[in-house]
């Protein structure tokens, strides 16, 4: 039964005035916050100022949406939930508003009929600034037959304009997407879904989730890999609007810092270079480049001292498991040690020579004496030569800050820049041949000068097994900052966004960031463009992850319409999958139209169609994905207004209308069918394709 206008009517007036009354608690604890920043500040309380600072920051961004959702459990309790949890100033009284996260909101997502979990009805609260524009009601009694939460709110997000970034949904995820949010953390998790099933929308709101839940998370920040700089633009308000600033967003091309992609890359070198047989073979490498044991002859005060082959073997033997640089570190320590004790005995040896040739004397000077008893305050018997294990100490301490022998421990075991070790190691063709083919070595030694994507996680192999030589002290003020900074930080999660891109390497780089292996990897391998060959995430992932991985799925498109999934299903099929293309939620009543040109009339018919989509979106995005070759031209023709894209940069970007520009084209190119695809399945509203005859 559809609700009266009245009882619409009075609905909204009460969630008014619930609206009013939080928002009237959250101004006044923002402003009682502002005071206490200030005052940390003033205090000089770093610590203090961040966590107030970022609990001040969180409130003032919930403006929007601080109340979307109420629950009304069966027993009579009534829940209000927002994007921050609101509450008065004492900790013990129940929040006035749930934080979206927190574990009692969970029915608003997750509820069904069939599972009521003791809800009797869920409430979708409109809010436009401060005023409450509508309501919804779902009741949960099973009079509703409606699969999706929040039907209409959902749509209307759905159907709203695209502006060129995403925006959060926190008060219309899906029941689907709510198990992905809030699945356990503890192993890596791989998400599979087809086009616009909300995947990058998951990965979000589950950071969010995740460094809500596990507050210990921020310590060492998130991590999320994106597939390019235009991707991370597109995501990069949403997870501060969710209030989270201890997130690193990268892609798997930027995440060594200080080394620089600066040029392309051939696909079969591309493949080559991915395969997860080099890190094997570079951990060979770097283990080749230690020093081997010898006799090591040291000075000290002008005295030769001589550690012996076999103690240095010793030495090297129990250093073996570190890093090449934090190896020589503590073989260096060790090396003081046994220096320091070697001087020591050489010093008692010194002084029982020296104590005999005394003795001597002495015996000699009572003889002339005549024999007379000799009761002096020192013979030369009541010397001790031994040195005090404090004494050995203070030697060994000034060992070890001697130049000198730090000079000569760097001769020996010399600090090796990883960059001169990998490029060494491509031009080597020994090495390589044990396990690429001679074609395959061929191409490689080939390769110009300077970093290919394809070397960036071979870069960050060599980097991690040669360890840092003098790690960066985190003098950054953020968490995120530190991270970004140091090569080897561990991250707390790291999320992956089409993840099918990533090759087995880019997986190892993923892996050594996050060694708990809390991760989270959302793709569609049936996206997959990469010039690796993987068809299943199990082949993708086996030779890093193994078996030791949980699998989820999403199956509801959320962005593109019923009509144009409608043509996807054969070009899923020519791509060589065997996945149906996902349910699309909703249809826009428009239908894709395609037209054919010539390539001498290509540009004038391009910017016709484009002109004519915009005008039809009037205030709406127009994106054009195209083949390789016509990227350049077009975009001289278009100029900056609109995006022109081959399927690859287009990947995880949306815009209301989408021209495919010669689809053949595309789909002649490496993958192109799966390219086509994600060309496809780009627009929330209409679809127009450009064929060349
Ligand atoms: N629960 C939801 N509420 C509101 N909007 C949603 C929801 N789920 C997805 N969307 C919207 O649907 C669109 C597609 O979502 P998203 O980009 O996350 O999909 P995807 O699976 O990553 O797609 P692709 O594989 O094509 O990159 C976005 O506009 C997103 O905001």
């Amino acid at each position: 039964m559809s609700p009266t206008p009245d009882s619409r009517r009075s609905a909204i007036a009460e969630e008014q005035a619930f609206l009013d009354t939080a928002t009237a608690l959250r101004d006044r604890l923002l402003a009682r916050l502002a005071d206490e920043v200030a005052d940390a500040a003033l205090d000089g309380d770093r610590a203090l100022h961040r966590v107030l600072r970022a609990q001040h920051d969180e409130l003032l961004l919930a403006s929007d949406r601080l109340v979307f959702g109420r629950l009304d459990g069966l027993d009579g309790v009534v829940w209000r939930i927002g994007r921050v949890g609101v509450r008065e100033d004492d900790v013990r009284a129940e929040p006035l508003v749930l934080d979206w996260r927190a574990p009692a909101a969970r029915p608003f997502y997750t509820a069904t009929p069939v599972d009521p979990q003791g809800q009797a009805r869920r409430r979708h609260i409109r809010t436009e600034g401060a005023v409450v524009v509508g309501v919804e009601d779902e009741p949960l009694d099973g009079s509703s037959a409606s699969d999706l939460v929040g039907e209409g709110a959902l749509l209307a997000a759905l159907d709203r304009r695209r502006t060129g970034r995403m925006s959060t949904a926190v008060s219309t995820l899906q029941r689907e997407q709510d198990e992905v949010v809030r699945a356990d953390a503890s192993g890596p998790l791989i998400v599979q879904g087809g086009p616009g099933t909300g995947k990058t929308v998951v990965a979000l709101h589950r950071v969010a989730y995740l460094l809500f839940t596990h507050r210990q998370l921020a310590e060492r920040a998130v991590l999320v890999l994106g597939p390019s700089p235009r991707f991370l633009d597109y995501i990069a308000q949403v997870l501060p609007a969710l209030g989270e600033t201890a997130v690193v967003s990268a892609t798997c091309d930027t995440l060594v810092p200080g080394a620089e992609v600066t040029r392309a890359e051939d696909r079969v070198v591309s493949e080559i270079k991915g395969r997860a047989a080099w890190q094997r073979a570079l951990e060979e490498r770097v283990a080749a480049l230690r020093p081997r044991p010898r006799d090591l002859e040291l000075r000290w005060e002008g005295e030769r001292h001589v550690v012996d082959r076999a103690v240095v073997a010793q030495l090297l033997a129990s250093v073996r498991a570190r890093p090449h640089h934090r190896a020589r570190t503590a073989f260096a320590e060790q090396l003081h040690q046994v220096l320091a004790e070697l001087i020591a005995e050489h010093r008692e040896a010194a002084l029982a020579e020296v104590e005999e040739g005394f003795e001597d004397i002495l015996a000699r000077v009572d003889r002339g004496l005549g024999g007379a008893a000799h009761d002096g305050p020192a013979t030369g018997s009541d010397v001790d030569g031994r040195l005090s294990e404090e004494e050995v100490d203070e030697l060994r301490a000034a060992i070890a800050e001697h130049p000198t022998i730090a000079r000569f421990v760097e001769h020996w075991w010399p600090t090796l820049d990883a960059g001169e070790v990998l490029r060494g190691f491509l031009a080597d063709p020994v090495p390589l041949g044990g396990f690429l083919t001679p074609g395959e070595v061929a191409l490689v030694v080939a390769e110009p000068r300077g970093w290919s994507s394809g070397d960036i996680p071979l870069l960050d192999a060599v980097a991690d097994l040669l360890g840092d030589a003098d790690p960066a002290r985190g003098r950054a003020e953020s968490i995120a900052d530190r991270a970004r900074a140091q090569r080897g930080w561990t991250y707390g999660h790291v999320v992956v966004d089409e993840a099918q891109e990533l090759s087995e390497m880019q997986w190892h780089m993923v892996l050594r960031r996050c060694p708990a292996r809390s991760i989270t990897a959302v793709g569609d391998i049936d996206q997959a463009e990469a010039s690796h060959r993987h068809t299943s995430w199990a082949r993708a992932v086996h030779a890093t992850l193994g078996e030791s991985w949980t699998a989820a799925e999403l199956t509801i498109c959320y962005r593109t319409p019923s009509e144009v999934m409608a043509l996807t299903a054969p070009v899923l099929e020519k791509a060589g999958s065997r996945n149906t293309p996902p349910r699309a939620v909703r249809s826009s009543g428009v239908t894709p139209w395609e037209r054919s040109t010539t390539t001498a009339d290509l540009p004038g018919a391009a910017r016709e169609a484009v002109a004519e989509l915009a005008g039809r979106r009037r205030g709406g995005t127009v994106g054009v994905v195209t083949a390789r070759a016509h990227v350049a031209p077009l975009k001289a023709l278009l100029g900056n207004e609109f995006p022109v894209l081959t399927a690859t940069e287009a990947k995880g970007l949306e815009w209301d209308a989408t021209l495919v520009v010669d689809p053949e084209g595309i789909t002649a190119e490496p993958r192109g069918w799966n390219g086509l695809y994600v060309a496809l399945t780009r627009c929330t509203q209409e679809l127009g394709q450009l064929r060349i005859a």
